[in-house]
């Protein structure tokens, strides 16, 4: 474990140099991992998992565009994908990848088929924190673990085939082997992460539910749609107010802040533009702390997992939410984010 400084405070985490591939080889290599559910997270950490030279299979519904995905993926039907029961039975560790929602309806299967010294294994920490609601409640001989991706499932694939990946936090709820920790973090490395950050499923689920309700795609959006309005309404052109809103967002400036931090990004910008951002930064703070608060307390108080697994739970909510999506793409804002996308400048071939 190396103690790393964050910005005053010190934290331990898990690095790739004390637990390279090989150890996680050695800890897992007598472990079934069975990957139920191939949705987002899914693939990412099965593929990442399989070209690792884990021994990995993958539990779908048939008839599913998932389980069509996971066979073009190279999943072979009878050999490494089988439908959820039958890889529950197969696996010892038990990676329990469903949506929230869809975990509270398959417990009872899985719940039968993690006999002792099984492990199961979470991406979030839902299930387990808000057992209250999902009536999530594991067998007391069966480790529980958690690795979870900082990103989409998506990202931690494509950053695996590029050659780096994404970091993760992991969590131990249950330890009933005394081997649950060397797992969460084999898992860890196993799915590509470099650096593991220690935590617990209560402060994983708190935060993940607060960000991505937050600044990473709630705020995100929401602020996107209230700056373009008041530009749209002030009498700018669609694209001007979307170059302005999004395009210089994500093709300039947010890479720069990904890069080397906030001033970096402000001091590669005019002075113009940082004096009136330093001006304006407290006030969008100010104005959007109580909202922050507000969402924190209604994840807190179990009201957001509420909230999911209600509408997570309706017939046809898959649907409801294409919908939803569809109108956010079908918005002016977002059809000329679609026509914005397709002009951006590509460097001419300059012929020798
Ligand atoms: N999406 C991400 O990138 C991401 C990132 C970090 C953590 N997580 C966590 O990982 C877990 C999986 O998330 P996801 O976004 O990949 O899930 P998802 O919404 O893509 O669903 C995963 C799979 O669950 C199956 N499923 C859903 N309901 C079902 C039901 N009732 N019966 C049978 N199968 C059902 C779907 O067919 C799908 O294959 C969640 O706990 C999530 O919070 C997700
Ligand atoms: C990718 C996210 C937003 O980090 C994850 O938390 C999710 O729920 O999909
Ligand atoms: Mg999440
Ligand atoms: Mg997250």
């Amino acid at each position: 474990m190396a103690t790393i400084n964050f910005g005053g405070v010190e934290e331990n985490v898990v690095t790739r140099d004390e637990f390279p591939l090989a150890k996680a080889h050695e800890v897992l290599k007598d472990e079934t991992i069975a990957v139920i559910g191939y949705g987002v997270q899914g693939p990412g950490q099965a593929l990442n998992m399989r070209d690792n030279g884990f021994n990995v299979i993958v539990g779908q519904r048939k008839d599913s565009a998932s389980w069509e995905k996971a066979v073009s993926d190279g999943w072979v039907e009878g050999e490494t994908l089988f439908s959820i029961e039958e890889a529950a039975d197969r696996g010892t560790i038990i990676c329990n990848l469903l949506s929230d929602a869809g975990q509270i309806a398959l417990w009872p299967t899985l719940k039968e088929r993690l006999t002792a010294g099984k492990t199961l294994y979470f991406s979030h920490g839902f299930g387990i924190t808000f057992s209250d609601q999902t009536n999530i409640i594991p067998p007391a001989d069966v480790d529980v673990i958690l690795v979870a991706p900082k990103g989409s499932g998506t990202s931690l694939r494509r950053l695996f085939l590029a050659g780096g990946g994404l970091n993760s936090s992991f969590a131990i709820f249950q330890d009933a082997t005394g081997k649950a920790y060397e797992k969460a973090v084999a898992m860890g490395i196993g799915v590509g992460s470099g650096y593991l950050f220690q935590t617990d499923f209560k402060k994983e689920v708190y935060s993940d539910l607060t960000g991505e309700r937050g600044v990473l795609m709630g705020a995100l959006a929401g602020i996107i749609e209230a700056q373009y309005q008041v530009l749209r309404q002030r009498g700018h052109s669609p694209s001007e107010a979307f170059n302005e809103t999004v395009e210089e967002l994500t093709q300039s400036l947010v890479p720069l802040v990904g890069e080397n931090g906030m001033d970096w990004m402000f001091s590669n910008c005019s002075v113009t533009a940082q004096r009136g951002a330093l001006d304006w930064k407290g006030r969008f703070r100010d104005a959007t702390l109580p909202v922050l608060n507000e969402l924190y307390d209604s994840v807190a108080s179990g009201e957001e997992a509420r909230r999911t697994i209600e509408r997570g739970s309706t017939p046809g909510y898959r649907k409801e939410l294409e919908a939803e999506l569809k109108e956010v793409r079908d918005s002016e804002l977002w059809q000329t984010g679609a026509t914005v996308r397709q002009l951006r400048s590509k460097t001419e071939n300059v012929e020798a």
